[in-house]
């Protein structure tokens, strides 16, 4: 039997006297789309940056394809296939488009100074081009990614964590900020990453963090609720329509 890419148990994390996180289980399997959704302050951000390596959790254990990873930092996940993307953008102003996806690739596949002195670009340009059309940004690559429309960037941060050909992203609100009319866009571009990744033939996984309830529940297989740092309901969509607590304690706000 085929096992979870990601299995977090007894998941804990308080800061102070708030306990954001207390005692969150769950997991994500091979070739999953796993959403994540809750009210503001419910302990999303705070559990996926646990299994991120960035912050370290009081208590639980997080595994990978059945390692442990739970005390593992965030440049060690990134080398056994962990990809993220955060709310807020993290590219290069000032770099263009394709230099952005090339420096994204750098933290898999070594030190800087091996890839300054390895031939050519070490395949990674081949990699960012697929990218670059399958995002359909082939226009502005060799623009300053500063000079891109907000929305524009979003597609660059959001390919940026495909380069190293992750088995498992976590992106953290990829609509948010987004104009309404380019979601639908994201959405088709995560269902067909999900399916194939644009070099490899190896479904990946996802868990998305997003407030837009439409965008989640058109392309989520599984939705996990979280209220008040614990689970209040994981299921498929249609399940998390119809239920009740999730209505009473969410949707229904
Ligand atoms: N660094 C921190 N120091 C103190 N309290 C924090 C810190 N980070 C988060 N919290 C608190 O922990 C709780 C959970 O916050 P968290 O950001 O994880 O929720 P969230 O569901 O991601 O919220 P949002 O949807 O607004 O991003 C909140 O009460 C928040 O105020």
């Amino acid at each position: 039997m085929i096992g979870p890419v990601l299995k977090v148990t007894d998941l804990k994390k308080a800061y102070g006297a708030i306990q954001a996180v207390g005692g969150v289980s769950f997991e994500v399997m091979p070739g999953e789309i796993f959403g994540v959704i809750g009210p503001n302050g419910s302990g999303k951000t705070t559990m996926f940056n646990s299994v991120l390596g960035q912050i370290t959790p009081d208590a639980g254990r997080i595994e990978l394809n059945g390692q442990d990873i739970t005390h593992k930092s965030p440049q060690q996940l990134n080398q056994l296939g962990v990809g993220r993307t955060f709310q807020t953008l993290q590219v290069f102003g000032k770099m263009t488009v394709r230099d952005n996806l090339l420096v994204a690739a750098q933290e898999h596949q070594g030190s800087m100074w091996s890839r300054l002195f390895a031939p050519g670009d070490s395949g990674l340009g081949d990699r960012a081009d697929a990218l670059i059309d399958q995002f359909r940004i082939r226009h502005v690559a060799h623009k300053k990614a500063g000079e891109l429309s907000y929305g524009q960037q979003k597609l660059v941060d959001i390919a940026m964590a495909f380069m190293s050909e992750p088995d498992l992203v976590l992106l953290d609100e990829p609509c948010a900020g987004v104009n309404p009319s380019l979601v639908g866009g994201i959405s088709s571009l995560l269902k067909q990453l999900n399916q194939t990744r644009a070099s490899g033939k190896k479904a990946s996984s996802f868990v998305v963090i997003e407030h837009n309830m439409d965008f989640v529940m058109d392309l989520c297989h599984r939705i996990l609720v979280m209220v008040e740092g614990k689970v209040l309901a994981v299921g498929t969509p249609d399940e998390i329509r119809a239920n009740k607590a999730v209505l009473d304690a969410y949707l229904g706000n």
